[in-house]
Order: C-alpha cells, then structure tokens, then sequence
C-alpha cells in the first residue's frame, strides 16, 4: 500500500459526515483544504471526512470551491437537523441565527466547531456548558488569530504552566491596515477596501478597526489562559481608526512601531484586559509582525515567553485551524465526554471568577503629542506639570513649527505610570495656555518580547 492510501482508515470507521453553515471565505476554504488534503487528514483522523450537506444565503453566488456532492440549501436549520449530518461547522458569522443553530446542533448532541469569536465572547459560557450537559463539544480554535493554533498551545501545550500574561496582534485586517499605510503611505479607506476584497474583514469591518473584533478574541484567550468565565464586557477597547500618520512617523523616530495590541494579565488583586494601539520597542519580535500575520506572546512561569506566528485571517489559513477542530472531533468522537479537553482549559467546576481591574489601576509608559505654541518656556512648563504629578519623561521630540501659526508638536515618552495619573496629569498639561489642539495620548508596552 503507498503513503498516500487509506484502505485501513476506510475500512475501520465510515465516514465522518459534515454539516457545513456558510460557503464563503471560510467555508469555501475548509471545502478546499478537506479535498486537496482530503488522505493526509484521512489518516490522521483514522476516517474519510466528507461534506455531504451546506447553507449559504445565496446558491448561485459565486464560489471559491468545488461543490461536488454537497447537497445545498438556502436554510441552515436543515443541515442541522439532517440526520445524516455527525458535525456541524458555523462559519456564517453573526448572532443570529448562528446562535440559534449551534444550540440546536449542541441539544442533537452534535458536536460543533465555530470559527464566530462574537458567538464565543458572547455566549461561550452558556455553549460550553450546553455541550458538556449533552456531552458533546464546541471548538472554537479558528476563532482566536486564524491558522495560529493558538487555543491548542495554551489549552494543551503550556497547561503545566501558571501564565502571567500574554500579548497579540490578533486582528489580521488591522494589522494588514496599519502597514500598508507606513510603507506604502496608502489611505485607510483604500487598505480597508483591500482587506474586504481578500477576505480578511468582518462582515461589519467597524469591528476590525474599532478593536471589537480584538477585544472579542482578547477575552477567549484570556479566559483559557486564567480559567475564568469569559468576560467580554470588560475588555478596555480602542480601534485604529483615530490613529495618525504623524504619530505612527514621530513613534518610528523615537524606535517603536505602532500595533494594534491585545493585553491580558493577572495580577494579585485581578486582571487586566485592553486592546489599544500600543508602542512596541522596534527590536521586538512582536513590532515586526507586518500584513495580515497575527503573533500572540505568552508567558508562562515554567517556559518563560512563547511566541506563535502565523496568517490571522483568510481563507485557507482559517480553514486551517477548522479542519484541526474536525480532526480532533473525529479522534474524540467515542471519547469519554469527561475525557476531552475542557472548552476553558480548566475542568467545568474550577473555572473561577476573578475581579477585572479598571483602566485606572493599569500601568504602562505613555506617547504624549502636545500641539503648544511656538513661545519660550513653553517645554518648562510641560515639564514641570508631569513632575508634578511624579511622571518621569523617557524621551522627547521637538519639531518645527509647520505653518504661520507658529504651533509646534512636541512628543514625549513616559515612564510607566497609573493610568489614573496619567489622566489626571494629561487634564491639567491640557489647561495649559501655550497647549492649543486637543493632546495625543498612545500607551507603550515594553513588556513583549
Ligand atoms: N474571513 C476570515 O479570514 C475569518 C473569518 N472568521 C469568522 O468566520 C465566520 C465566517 O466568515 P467569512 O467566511 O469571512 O464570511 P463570508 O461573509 O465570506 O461568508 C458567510 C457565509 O455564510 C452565509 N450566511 C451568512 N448569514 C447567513 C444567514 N443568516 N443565513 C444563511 N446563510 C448565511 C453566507 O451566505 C456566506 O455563504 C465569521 O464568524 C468570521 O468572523 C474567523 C477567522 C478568519
Ligand atoms: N476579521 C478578522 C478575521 C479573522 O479573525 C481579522 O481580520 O483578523
Ligand atoms: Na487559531
């Protein structure tokens, strides 16, 4: 027998049949990835695994894979309810009626992967404990940073750890946005239209520039990083959309790139989660992760820092990480329920609450761009203000005044300070007379690798 066979796999067990919701970038990548792959994934499932019925909205739309013998329907619920269906992949997106249909899958006790991270943030904590009463599974692993298995890593590969935090670029389409407009200068209207074009966007691309798209993936990884209920609520968010060139120039001078960052870590008295354009130091790893790449840093006690890398988004990437959910539900499929691996990494009855900590008691270094009038004294006073609140200036920018108006920018780097502080300090450098445009505040991570 060659390699390439599956005679034993074939004979062994019949094949898996799939339910497939949605046959655009995502679905149409895991039809592809199934059929070009279809004998590797054969034999590490010990099974064929076969598409046998799909929904999509609009039948004759234009598709970026083959369809053959795949029975079609405009309506979702029935491939979920078709008998012959084992598994049911979710890749329409949405609430509704994704969230409908995968509780219905879950109540036929059917397992479901999902690659809706709006679904999870959301819902998880119910989903996850309708498919443990039914005993059966919702993976999720196309949800988080698209082909970088990142759940597995954290869920299996640091679970002898205690982690401290962890740190990503985990939204492709912001990333892909960001820097396409540093080294190509384009405009953001015209890179977001790209992203959409390739993929890459949500179907609201205002989740992927306002950071909501970050903050939903932020709170599942932090969620399986601390054992606690997901809390998306309580994720700081900011997007990318206020950003300015100028700032993502001065930031380059200074020797920090601007990316869109998630941040979790747990402290003793709780846990921080924020999505904000973050300065990070050029020479890290994490300041060089460009286009739709995602990178997610985690530390844990044992290993130390740990870093993935992959594509976040697009269609083959994504389908990546939902055909490794498949194949792990066909290797568990007669597992003992309390066998698998729990959707939070920790056993049901050890996920456990813990506090969020406001903004307030966060602490990093900050980026301050004051537009001041061209007088003397002026840098004095800024100053001054800052030591009085006991903020310690790390570098600073003066440029020439661009126009006849005689105001100039000036850009500072901070120490790390309260956030508390740091509003309290950016409120009275604001009352300052010579300060006339609104002040520019970015936050700097220099804790990533
Ligand atoms: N595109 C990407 O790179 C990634 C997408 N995702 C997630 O995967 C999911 C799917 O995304 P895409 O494939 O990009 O979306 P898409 O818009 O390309 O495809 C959605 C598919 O679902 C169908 N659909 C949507 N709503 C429906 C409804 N109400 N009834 C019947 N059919 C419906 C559409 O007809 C289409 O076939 C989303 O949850 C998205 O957040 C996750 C990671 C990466
Ligand atoms: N819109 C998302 C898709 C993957 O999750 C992104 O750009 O990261
Ligand atoms: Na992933």
């Amino acid at each position: 027998m060659s390699v390439g066979e599956v005679t034993n796999a074939d004979a062994a067990l019949p094949p898996l049949r799939v339910g497939l919701l949605g046959l655009g970038t995502v679905g149409g990548g895991v039809v592809n990835v199934l059929t070009r792959n279809a004998e590797d994934i054969a034999r590490r499932s010990g099974r064929r695994i076969d598409v046998v019925h799909a929904s999509a909205r609009n039948l004759g739309a234009p598709r970026i894979c083959p369809l053959n013998g795949i029975l079609l329907t405009t309506n979702p619920m029935d491939v979920v309810e078709n008998p012959n269906v084992d598994v049911i992949i979710e890749v329409m997106g949405g609430m509704t009626p994704a969230s409908m249909l995968i509780r219905r899958a879950l109540e036929l006790g059917k397992p479901v992967i999902t690659a809706n991270k709006a679904l999870i943030a959301h819902e998880g904590n119910e989903l996850f404990a309708l498919a443990q009463a039914k005993g059966t599974v919702v993976a999720f692993e196309a949800a988080v940073a698209g082909g970088i298995p990142i759940i597995k890593a954290i869920r299996e590969g640091l679970a002898g750890n205690r982690i401290e935090w962890l740190a990503g670029i985990i939204n492709g389409t912001g990333n892909f946005i960001l820097t396409a407009m540093r080294d190509e200068g384009r405009s953001f209207n015209d890179v977001l239209a790209e992203a959409q074009k390739l993929g890459y966007a949500e179907a609201d691309p205002t989740f992927d520039v306002e950071g909501i798209d970050a903050a939903h993936k932020l709170s599942i990884l932090a969620a399986i990083a601390f054992g606690m209920p997901l809390k998306f609520d309580s994720v700081y968010t900011e997007g990318i959309s206020a950003l300015k060139t100028e700032d993502v120039r001065y930031a380059r001078e200074l020797g920090y790139q601007i990316k869109h960052l998630g941040f979790a870590r747990r402290h003793e008295n709780g846990v921080e989660m924020r999505v904000h354009p973050t300065l990070i130091p050029e020479r890290r790893l994490l300041a060089n992760v460009d286009g739709v790449k995602n990178a997610v840093l985690v530390w844990g006690d044992a290993v130390g820092p740990t870093l993935y890398y992959g594509a976040g988004a697009g269609a083959d990437p994504t389908a990546s990480a939902v055909v490794a959910d498949l194949v792990d539900v066909a290797r568990t499929l007669t597992a003992d329920p309390n066998h698998r691996v729990p959707h939070l990494a920790v056993v049901p009855d050890q996920v456990s609450d813990l506090p969020i900590l406001s903004m307030d008691d966060i602490q990093t270094g900050y980026y301050l761009r004051l537009t001041v009038l061209d007088q003397p004294g002026v840098l004095a006073n800024i100053a001054r203000t800052l030591a009085d609140f006991g903020i310690n200036i790390e570098a600073m920018i003066q440029k020439e005044a661009s126009d006849e108006t005689l105001h100039l920018p000036i850009v500072l780097l901070t120490h790390p300070m309260r956030e508390a502080i740091m509003n309290d300090a950016i409120e009275s450098l604001q009352a300052l007379d010579e300060v006339c445009a609104p002040i520019v505040r970015l936050r700097v991570e220099s804790l990533v690798s």
